[in-house]
């Protein structure tokens, strides 16, 4: 399991720092995709290229993937969540002990198919080149790695929640005995840490996203992906919804 889950090391801070370091994923996860242009055959629901399933072939290279994943236990990790949760097969592996320091209730919550939604229709477009160099394999393998990178710090809401939650039960269990949502987002939000989470994510995009040449002059910032993409990526769908996340877990914390 990841740094700021694991026993003693569970606090705000840890898991901070989890965020942080995930970052960098995602960061360099676009900064892959980018490298191919859109290559729209690959989401296309009706070209049925592979014979006898049915459906776009990104769906097919991420079902199967997460098949053999699942086989060797990647879904027993309470980080990880699924993109197609049914009829996953089971883990073959002997299984490892994570600690599960997720309250049952919100352990199992999957907001995936928002993400995989987002992803497609709406972040794709804002950072790919429109073409079709034929690559659809490898293509689909790095969306797959964005989208697993995404869902992972998004879904880690669960753990952000539930430290929330121990660090000041009294001030959380009225409003979710209230089911007052409204009340949740505010008491969970804080502004501040929002704002840097977005600066540093822009400035990742910067520093990671250069042409680097021995003299260490970029003389034209030519940016992988723009930082600008990636700050509205954290602005209008990630830090949202892993707010989502975190409220939903909440809901169900006292169950
Ligand atoms: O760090 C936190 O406290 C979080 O809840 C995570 C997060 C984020 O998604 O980055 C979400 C809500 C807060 O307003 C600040 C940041």
């Amino acid at each position: 399991m990841a740094e700021g889950i694991s026993g003693s090391e569970f606090t705000l801070d840890s898991i901070r720092k989890a965020l942080i370091r995930q970052e960098d994923v995602i960061v360099f996860s676009l900064i892959e995709r980018a490298r191919f242009p859109m290559n729209s055959a690959l989401y296309n629901p009706r070209l049925d290229l592979v014979p006898g399933f049915s459906g776009p072939l990104v769906d097919f290279i991420v079902k199967e993937t997460e098949a053999v994943q699942a086989k060797a236990g990647r879904y027993v990790n309470p980080e990880e969540n699924p993109f197609f949760p049914d009829n996953l097969p089971p883990s073959m592996i002997p299984n490892y002990n994570y600690s599960q320091v997720l309250h049952p209730g919100g352990a199992s919550i999957n907001i995936n198919k928002a993400i995989w939604d987002m992803y497609l229709n709406q972040l794709l477009p804002l950072f790919v080149d429109a073409g079709d160099d034929g690559n659809y394999a490898s293509t689909a393998a790095s969306d797959l790695i964005c989208l697993q990178a995404l869902s992972r710090r998004i879904h880690y809401g669960k753990f952000v929640a539930e430290i929330k939650f121990r660090d000041a039960p009294n001030d959380y269990e009225p409003p979710i005995r209230a089911k007052d949502t409204d009340a949740l987002m505010k008491l969970l939000t804080d502004e501040r840490v929002e704002k840097m989470v977005k600066k540093r994510v822009e400035k990742k995009a910067d520093v990671f996203g250069q042409d680097v040449n021995v003299s260490n002059n970029a003389d034209s910032k030519r940016y992988k992906v723009d930082p600008s993409v990636v700050a509205r990526l954290y602005d209008e769908w990630v830090i949202p919804l892993t707010k989502l996340v975190e409220v939903e877990y909440l809901i169900r914390r006292l169950d």
